[in-house]
């Protein structure tokens, strides 16, 4: 069969980075910046409950353009669901100009760019433009260093490793002398990407999209058995995806959080328990806040805490969702402690909650 010339296909940006370095905000920019561009999103989130699909619905022209695949992480248990979801958008793929798939903070890209370059009927549709890896520049260098199991990979390396662009973010939070010291680390790691550096994800769009910067062969060169097959000429890397240390716990609470105790216990939380937690995100419904509904965001010890765009809907239950991604989580201990967060129906501050 004859070989579909690259420009009739649809390219497709993988955009990846560890848990809370900035990917769902470079969407967002991506998508506020190239309003007259029609952009599909792939997201794949990791974490019992999805925080970011409303966080980047907002963003969205139409909300079929944002598609949610949430069984799993698609580089390990799911990539038969990432073959079918490019499966499915083959048919109206010409309705778009890009493809952007937001991968998990944890994802380890090689077995993804591997699944879509080894399905003919795939590759024959979707080009992948380039593989955009976000760092955070205050926590980038603890996850690159991290020991993992034996045999196991650093996701937070493979994603510098396999990145055409690196996008160095966050640079608010680190003094500028470190900047150079964690440019060279992410260098030494992978010296054919370009490093940008920005805040809020703010990048030059025209230095990662529509950039054909992918090549298949660097990945091979990287991963000799990306494809399944080694011809033992070259040193083999682990490719055991190993994610027994890290693990998700969701909450949902119904009710109104009393403001005082609920960022009393999160700031105390996230102080002691900092290393630990790579990420905690949620969408909350405050006493005495009205229809505001409010979005946490947690990084490590960093927090961000507003207004979300949306309100909540007259008849809308006010269920608090709340993610934390991490080491040793004590499930019961989360949930009593939320719980404990909630105002009584007899508590005075109760009556200011609206119905
Ligand atoms: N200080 C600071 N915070 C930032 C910057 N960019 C993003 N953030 C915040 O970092 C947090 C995480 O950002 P996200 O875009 O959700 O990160 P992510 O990579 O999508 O996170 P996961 O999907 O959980 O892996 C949010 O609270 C952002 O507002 C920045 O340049 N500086």
């Amino acid at each position: 069969m004859a070989e579909v010339p690259d420009s009739e296909k649809t390219p497709f940006t993988i955009v990846t980075g560890f848990l809370g370095a900035g990917k769902t905000t470079l969407i967002n920019y991506i998508l506020t910046e190239q309003r007259e561009k029609r952009i599909c999103v792939i997201e794949n989130e990791y974490g019992e409950i999805n925080i970011d699909e409303k966080l980047v619905g907002e963003n969205m022209a139409s909300k079929e353009d944002l598609i949610q695949m949430d069984n799993g992480c698609a580089c390990c248990s799911i990539r038969g669901d990432l073959v079918r979801t490019l499966g499915s958008l083959v048919e109206k793929r010409k309705q778009f100009d890009c493809v952007l798939l937001e991968t998990t903070g944890l994802a380890d890209p090689a077995p993804i760019i591997a699944t879509i370059k080894s399905n003919q009927w795939i590759d024959d549709n979707f080009l992948i433009d380039a593989v955009v890896c976000l760092a955070d520049a205050k926590h980038v260098k603890a996850h690159l260093d991290e020991l993992k199991p034996d045999g196991a990979v650093n996701e937070a390396v493979q994603q510098v490793a396999f990145a055409d662009r690196v996008i160095l973010n966050k640079v608010d939070l680190v003094p500028p002398e470190e900047l150079k010291a964690i440019k060279n680390t992410l260098t030494s790691i992978n010296r054919f990407a370009v490093v940008l550096s920005c805040e809020r994800s703010k990048v030059d769009l025209s230095q990662i999209i529509g950039i054909s910067a992918f090549k298949v062969d660097r990945c091979v060169d990287l991963d000799p058995a990306l494809f399944g097959e080694d011809d033992g000429t070259k040193a083999k890397k682990p490719r055991v995806h190993d994610l027994s240390m890290v693990s998700s716990c969701g909450i949902a609470v119904e009710g109104y959080l009393d403001v005082p105790k609920f960022n009393m216990f999160m700031a105390e939380l996230l102080q002691t328990r900092a290393a630990d937690l790579y990420r905690t995100k949620g969408v909350l419904s405050f006493a005495g806040q009205g229809d505001t509904k409010f979005v946490f965001q947690g990084v490590h010890e960093q927090i961000n805490f507003g207004p979300a765009q949306t309100k909540w809907q007259p008849g809308e239950a006010r269920v608090s969702k709340i993610v934390f991604i991490g080491r040793k989580l004590d499930r019961k201990f989360l949930r009593d402690s939320i719980e404990n967060c909630l105002v009584k129906p007899d508590d005075s501050a109760a009556a200011d909650a609206p119905n």
